[in-house]
Protein backbone atom coordinates (compact mmCIF):
# COMPACT_ATOMS: atom_id res chain seq x y z
CA UNK A 1 0.00 0.00 0.00
CA UNK A 2 1.28 3.64 -0.96
CA UNK A 3 0.58 6.71 0.90
CA UNK A 4 -1.35 7.56 4.54
CA UNK A 5 -3.71 4.64 4.83
CA UNK A 6 -5.12 5.96 7.80
CA UNK A 7 -6.80 8.66 6.55
CA UNK A 8 -8.27 7.95 2.98
CA UNK A 9 -9.60 10.96 2.29
CA UNK A 10 -8.90 14.25 3.26
CA UNK A 11 -9.36 17.92 2.86
CA UNK A 12 -7.04 19.97 5.36
CA UNK A 13 -8.32 24.02 5.62
CA UNK A 14 -9.95 23.76 1.62
CA UNK A 15 -10.89 27.22 0.53
CA UNK A 16 -12.48 27.41 -3.20
CA UNK A 17 -14.63 30.22 -5.18
CA UNK A 18 -16.88 30.43 -7.72
CA UNK A 19 -16.08 34.09 -8.72
CA UNK A 20 -17.55 36.13 -5.85
CA UNK A 21 -19.07 32.90 -4.63
CA UNK A 22 -17.50 31.41 -2.01
CA UNK A 23 -18.29 27.45 -2.17
CA UNK A 24 -16.10 26.01 0.53
CA UNK A 25 -14.79 28.52 3.39
CA UNK A 26 -11.91 26.69 5.63
CA UNK A 27 -12.96 23.18 5.53
CA UNK A 28 -11.27 20.06 7.12
CA UNK A 29 -12.62 16.51 6.44
CA UNK A 30 -11.61 13.19 6.67
CA UNK A 31 -12.77 9.73 6.17
CA UNK A 32 -10.88 6.73 7.85
CA UNK A 33 -11.15 3.07 7.20
CA UNK A 34 -14.38 0.95 7.62
CA UNK A 35 -16.20 4.25 8.17
CA UNK A 36 -19.68 5.74 5.95
CA UNK A 37 -19.25 9.22 6.48
CA UNK A 38 -22.24 11.05 5.53
CA UNK A 39 -22.05 14.58 4.17
CA UNK A 40 -25.35 16.95 4.65
CA UNK A 41 -26.31 20.30 4.03
CA UNK A 42 -28.83 22.27 2.38
CA UNK A 43 -28.49 22.56 -1.76
CA UNK A 44 -25.69 25.29 -2.17
CA UNK A 45 -23.71 24.23 1.46
CA UNK A 46 -20.96 23.29 -0.59
CA UNK A 47 -20.86 18.85 -1.14
CA UNK A 48 -20.39 18.48 -4.47
CA UNK A 49 -17.34 20.86 -4.78
CA UNK A 50 -15.89 19.07 -1.52
CA UNK A 51 -16.09 15.99 -3.56
CA UNK A 52 -15.30 17.35 -7.07
CA UNK A 53 -12.13 18.54 -4.98
CA UNK A 54 -11.49 15.14 -3.21
CA UNK A 55 -11.76 13.76 -6.90
CA UNK A 56 -9.05 15.99 -8.58
CA UNK A 57 -11.79 17.21 -10.50
CA UNK A 58 -11.57 20.64 -9.38
CA UNK A 59 -8.72 22.84 -7.84
CA UNK A 60 -8.69 24.43 -4.00
CA UNK A 61 -7.58 28.08 -4.44
CA UNK A 62 -6.07 27.16 -1.02
CA UNK A 63 -5.75 24.41 1.32
CA UNK A 64 -5.22 20.68 0.28
CA UNK A 65 -7.17 17.54 -1.07
CA UNK A 66 -5.24 14.31 -0.91
CA UNK A 67 -6.84 10.75 -1.33
CA UNK A 68 -5.09 7.58 -0.14
CA UNK A 69 -2.17 10.57 1.01
CA UNK A 70 -1.81 11.20 -2.43
CA UNK A 71 -2.90 13.54 -4.88
CA UNK A 72 -6.65 12.93 -5.94
CA UNK A 73 -5.15 13.08 -9.94
CA UNK A 74 -3.04 10.18 -8.99
CA UNK A 75 -4.00 6.88 -10.95
CA UNK A 76 -2.49 4.82 -8.47
CA UNK A 77 -5.76 6.64 -6.05
CA UNK A 78 -7.84 6.50 -8.42
CA UNK A 79 -7.65 2.96 -9.04
CA UNK A 80 -8.80 2.45 -5.57
CA UNK A 81 -11.88 4.26 -5.59
CA UNK A 82 -15.37 3.82 -7.02
CA UNK A 83 -17.76 7.21 -8.18
CA UNK A 84 -21.69 8.09 -8.38
CA UNK A 85 -21.86 11.62 -9.25
CA UNK A 86 -25.04 13.76 -9.32
CA UNK A 87 -24.58 13.88 -13.32
CA UNK A 88 -23.20 10.81 -14.88
CA UNK A 89 -22.48 11.70 -18.47
CA UNK A 90 -22.57 8.12 -19.75
CA UNK A 91 -23.24 7.26 -23.42
CA UNK A 92 -27.02 6.75 -24.34
CA UNK A 93 -26.01 3.89 -27.18
CA UNK A 94 -24.03 1.77 -25.45
CA UNK A 95 -25.62 -1.50 -23.45
CA UNK A 96 -25.36 -2.14 -19.85
CA UNK A 97 -23.55 -5.18 -20.53
CA UNK A 98 -20.78 -2.67 -22.39
CA UNK A 99 -20.25 -0.26 -19.79
CA UNK A 100 -20.00 -2.89 -17.46
CA UNK A 101 -16.98 -4.52 -19.32
CA UNK A 102 -15.49 -0.92 -19.89
CA UNK A 103 -15.61 -0.25 -16.35
CA UNK A 104 -14.59 -3.17 -15.17
CA UNK A 105 -11.57 -3.24 -17.37
CA UNK A 106 -9.46 -0.05 -15.85
CA UNK A 107 -9.83 -1.94 -12.42
CA UNK A 108 -6.67 -5.25 -11.98
CA UNK A 109 -9.13 -6.53 -9.34
CA UNK A 110 -12.79 -6.52 -10.76
CA UNK A 111 -15.95 -8.17 -9.61
CA UNK A 112 -17.67 -10.52 -11.88
CA UNK A 113 -20.36 -8.89 -14.19
CA UNK A 114 -22.54 -11.91 -12.17
CA UNK A 115 -21.96 -9.88 -9.14
CA UNK A 116 -22.46 -6.11 -10.21
CA UNK A 117 -25.75 -7.25 -11.31
CA UNK A 118 -26.82 -9.44 -7.98
CA UNK A 119 -25.54 -6.15 -6.35
CA UNK A 120 -26.98 -3.28 -7.92
CA UNK A 121 -30.24 -5.63 -9.01
CA UNK A 122 -29.74 -5.25 -12.90
CA UNK A 123 -31.47 -8.41 -13.41
CA UNK A 124 -32.09 -8.83 -17.02
CA UNK A 125 -30.68 -4.93 -18.13
CA UNK A 126 -27.34 -6.01 -19.46
CA UNK A 127 -28.64 -6.02 -22.90
CA UNK A 128 -30.58 -3.12 -22.83
CA UNK A 129 -29.03 0.53 -24.22
CA UNK A 130 -27.94 3.07 -20.82
CA UNK A 131 -30.47 5.66 -22.83
CA UNK A 132 -33.32 3.49 -22.74
CA UNK A 133 -33.70 2.68 -19.43
CA UNK A 134 -35.99 4.60 -16.59
CA UNK A 135 -34.02 7.34 -14.31
CA UNK A 136 -34.00 5.08 -11.48
CA UNK A 137 -32.34 2.02 -13.33
CA UNK A 138 -29.86 4.59 -14.99
CA UNK A 139 -29.25 5.52 -10.98
CA UNK A 140 -28.25 1.57 -10.60
CA UNK A 141 -25.89 0.62 -13.82
CA UNK A 142 -24.55 4.10 -11.96
CA UNK A 143 -23.91 2.00 -9.13
CA UNK A 144 -22.87 -0.83 -10.65
CA UNK A 145 -19.71 0.83 -12.27
CA UNK A 146 -18.66 2.62 -8.67
CA UNK A 147 -18.50 -0.35 -7.15
CA UNK A 148 -17.56 -2.52 -9.77
CA UNK A 149 -13.60 -1.88 -9.32
CA UNK A 150 -14.05 -3.85 -5.92
CA UNK A 151 -13.05 0.25 -4.71
CA UNK A 152 -11.77 0.72 -1.03
CA UNK A 153 -13.62 3.87 -0.99
CA UNK A 154 -16.75 4.81 -2.42
CA UNK A 155 -18.39 8.47 -3.26
CA UNK A 156 -21.63 8.89 -3.79
CA UNK A 157 -23.51 11.93 -4.54
CA UNK A 158 -27.07 11.50 -3.75
CA UNK A 159 -27.44 7.98 -4.43
CA UNK A 160 -30.85 7.28 -4.29
CA UNK A 161 -32.09 10.27 -5.76
CA UNK A 162 -35.22 9.07 -8.00
CA UNK A 163 -35.21 5.60 -6.52
CA UNK A 164 -38.77 3.90 -5.82
CA UNK A 165 -38.53 3.01 -2.08
CA UNK A 166 -38.03 -0.99 -2.95
CA UNK A 167 -35.11 0.22 -4.81
CA UNK A 168 -33.68 2.33 -2.50
CA UNK A 169 -33.64 -0.19 0.21
CA UNK A 170 -31.90 -2.45 -2.53
CA UNK A 171 -29.49 -0.02 -2.56
CA UNK A 172 -28.73 0.30 1.00
CA UNK A 173 -28.64 -3.61 1.27
CA UNK A 174 -25.98 -3.74 -1.00
CA UNK A 175 -24.20 -0.56 0.27
CA UNK A 176 -23.94 -2.33 3.71
CA UNK A 177 -22.32 -5.50 1.97
CA UNK A 178 -19.79 -3.20 0.78
CA UNK A 179 -18.53 -1.92 4.16
CA UNK A 180 -18.97 -5.02 5.61
CA UNK A 181 -16.57 -6.33 2.82
CA UNK A 182 -14.42 -2.92 4.11
CA UNK A 183 -15.37 -0.74 1.76
CA UNK A 184 -15.96 3.62 2.84
CA UNK A 185 -18.30 5.48 2.09
CA UNK A 186 -18.48 9.03 1.36
CA UNK A 187 -22.23 9.65 0.90
CA UNK A 188 -23.86 12.61 0.55
CA UNK A 189 -27.97 12.91 0.49
CA UNK A 190 -30.81 14.66 1.50
CA UNK A 191 -32.78 11.90 2.84
CA UNK A 192 -31.61 12.14 6.36
CA UNK A 193 -33.00 8.75 6.84
CA UNK A 194 -30.46 7.41 4.72
CA UNK A 195 -27.87 8.72 6.33
CA UNK A 196 -29.32 7.67 9.67
CA UNK A 197 -29.65 4.38 8.24
CA UNK A 198 -26.12 4.38 6.78
CA UNK A 199 -23.62 6.50 8.36
CA UNK A 200 -21.51 6.31 11.52
CA UNK A 201 -20.28 9.80 11.53
CA UNK A 202 -21.67 12.74 10.06
CA UNK A 203 -20.33 16.19 8.76
CA UNK A 204 -22.89 19.28 8.21
CA UNK A 205 -22.09 22.32 5.77
CA UNK A 206 -23.66 25.37 5.96
CA UNK A 207 -22.22 27.97 3.62
CA UNK A 208 -19.15 26.33 2.98
CA UNK A 209 -18.73 25.77 6.53
CA UNK A 210 -18.38 22.65 8.75
CA UNK A 211 -21.09 23.26 11.77
CA UNK A 212 -21.40 20.36 12.87
CA UNK A 213 -19.22 17.00 12.91
CA UNK A 214 -19.40 13.65 14.95
CA UNK A 215 -20.63 10.35 15.59
CA UNK A 216 -24.38 9.87 14.58
CA UNK A 217 -25.40 8.82 18.02
CA UNK A 218 -23.75 12.57 18.87
CA UNK A 219 -25.57 14.28 16.27
CA UNK A 220 -28.96 13.28 17.49
CA UNK A 221 -28.24 13.34 21.68
CA UNK A 222 -27.59 17.08 20.63
CA UNK A 223 -31.58 17.70 20.00
CA UNK A 224 -33.24 17.11 23.33
CA UNK A 225 -36.37 17.37 21.44
CA UNK A 226 -39.06 14.35 21.52
CA UNK A 227 -41.85 13.89 19.16
CA UNK A 228 -44.98 12.79 20.74
CA UNK A 229 -47.66 11.05 18.69
CA UNK A 230 -51.21 10.04 20.04
CA UNK A 231 -54.84 9.85 19.26
CA UNK A 232 -56.62 12.72 21.45
CA UNK A 233 -59.51 15.26 20.75
CA UNK A 234 -57.36 17.84 22.52
CA UNK A 235 -57.06 21.00 19.90
CA UNK A 236 -53.82 21.33 18.37
CA UNK A 237 -54.34 24.81 18.80
CA UNK A 238 -54.06 25.05 22.15
CA UNK A 239 -51.56 22.56 23.12
CA UNK A 240 -49.45 24.43 20.35
CA UNK A 241 -49.15 27.20 23.00
CA UNK A 242 -48.03 25.44 25.91
CA UNK A 243 -45.04 25.88 27.36
CA UNK A 244 -42.40 23.38 26.60
CA UNK A 245 -44.32 22.61 23.47
CA UNK A 246 -42.40 23.45 19.93
CA UNK A 247 -44.85 22.64 17.48
CA UNK A 248 -48.21 20.63 17.55
CA UNK A 249 -50.23 19.60 14.71
CA UNK A 250 -52.62 16.87 13.79
CA UNK A 251 -53.14 13.93 10.95
CA UNK A 252 -56.56 12.63 10.96
CA UNK A 253 -57.57 11.55 14.41
CA UNK A 254 -53.48 11.97 15.90
CA UNK A 255 -51.91 14.43 17.45
CA UNK A 256 -48.29 14.62 16.57
CA UNK A 257 -46.28 16.95 18.89
CA UNK A 258 -42.57 17.91 19.20
CA UNK A 259 -41.89 18.83 22.71
CA UNK A 260 -38.50 19.96 24.69
CA UNK A 261 -39.45 17.97 27.87
CA UNK A 262 -41.82 15.02 27.51
CA UNK A 263 -42.80 14.26 30.60
CA UNK A 264 -45.03 17.18 31.85
CA UNK A 265 -46.33 17.72 28.68
CA UNK A 266 -47.88 14.07 28.63
CA UNK A 267 -48.62 14.35 32.51
CA UNK A 268 -50.69 17.64 31.13
CA UNK A 269 -52.36 15.92 27.82
CA UNK A 270 -53.29 12.61 29.91
CA UNK A 271 -54.88 14.81 32.73
CA UNK A 272 -57.34 16.99 30.13
CA UNK A 273 -58.00 13.90 27.81
CA UNK A 274 -58.95 10.78 29.36
CA UNK A 275 -59.32 9.21 26.42
CA UNK A 276 -56.21 9.92 24.58
CA UNK A 277 -54.65 6.53 23.70
CA UNK A 278 -51.67 4.95 21.18
CA UNK A 279 -49.27 7.29 23.35
CA UNK A 280 -45.87 7.37 21.56
CA UNK A 281 -42.91 9.24 22.31
CA UNK A 282 -39.41 8.92 21.02
CA UNK A 283 -36.23 11.07 20.80
CA UNK A 284 -36.55 13.30 17.53
CA UNK A 285 -33.90 12.29 14.83
CA UNK A 286 -31.21 13.51 12.70
CA UNK A 287 -34.06 15.98 10.62
CA UNK A 288 -34.76 17.86 13.80
CA UNK A 289 -30.67 18.15 14.81
CA UNK A 290 -29.76 18.95 11.40
CA UNK A 291 -32.76 21.75 11.35
CA UNK A 292 -31.40 23.38 14.69
CA UNK A 293 -27.70 22.98 13.21
CA UNK A 294 -28.19 24.89 10.44
CA UNK A 295 -30.15 26.94 12.26
CA UNK A 296 -28.18 27.79 15.18
CA UNK A 297 -25.04 28.68 12.23
CA UNK A 298 -27.53 31.17 10.47
CA UNK A 299 -28.46 32.76 13.44
CA UNK A 300 -24.78 33.19 14.94
CA UNK A 301 -23.38 34.42 11.23
CA UNK A 302 -26.61 37.32 11.23
CA UNK A 303 -25.61 38.12 14.86
CA UNK A 304 -22.27 38.45 13.97
CA UNK A 305 -23.31 40.78 10.79
CA UNK A 306 -24.98 42.84 12.95
CA UNK A 307 -22.10 43.34 15.12
CA UNK A 308 -20.40 44.26 12.04
CA UNK A 309 -22.93 46.53 10.74
CA UNK A 310 -23.41 48.50 14.11
N1 LIG B 1 -19.53 25.99 -11.52
C1 LIG B 1 -20.00 26.88 -10.64
N2 LIG B 1 -20.00 28.20 -10.93
C2 LIG B 1 -20.45 29.11 -10.05
N3 LIG B 1 -20.94 28.80 -8.82
C3 LIG B 1 -20.98 27.50 -8.49
C4 LIG B 1 -20.52 26.47 -9.38
N4 LIG B 1 -20.68 25.26 -8.76
C5 LIG B 1 -21.22 25.54 -7.54
N5 LIG B 1 -21.40 26.88 -7.36
C6 LIG B 1 -21.92 27.55 -6.16
O1 LIG B 1 -21.13 27.12 -5.05
C7 LIG B 1 -21.94 26.87 -3.91
C8 LIG B 1 -21.76 25.42 -3.46
O2 LIG B 1 -22.32 24.55 -4.45
P1 LIG B 1 -22.31 22.96 -4.36
O3 LIG B 1 -22.81 22.44 -5.68
O4 LIG B 1 -20.99 22.51 -3.88
O5 LIG B 1 -23.39 22.72 -3.21
P2 LIG B 1 -24.15 21.36 -2.78
O6 LIG B 1 -24.11 21.36 -1.30
O7 LIG B 1 -23.58 20.21 -3.49
O8 LIG B 1 -25.62 21.64 -3.30
P3 LIG B 1 -26.79 20.59 -3.78
O9 LIG B 1 -27.29 19.94 -2.53
O10 LIG B 1 -27.80 21.54 -4.36
O11 LIG B 1 -26.18 19.64 -4.76
C9 LIG B 1 -23.35 27.24 -4.32
O12 LIG B 1 -23.58 28.58 -3.93
C10 LIG B 1 -23.33 27.12 -5.84
O13 LIG B 1 -24.27 28.00 -6.42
Amino acid sequence: MTGNDAVLAQLSDVRKRYGQVPALDGVDLELRPGEVLALLGANGAGKSTAIGLLLGLLAADSGSATLFGQPPQSLAARRRIGVMLQTSGLPDTNTVGELLELTRSYYPDPRSVADCVALAGLDGLLDRRYGRLSGGQQRRVQFALAVCGRPQLLFLDEPTTGLDIEARQGLWRAIRELVAQGSSVLLTTHYLEEAEALAERVVVLNRGRVVAAGPMAQMRAHVAQRRIRCVSTLDEQVVAGWPQVRSACRDGERLELVVDAAEPVVRRLLELDAGLHELEVQRAGLAEAFIELTQDAANAESATQQQEAA
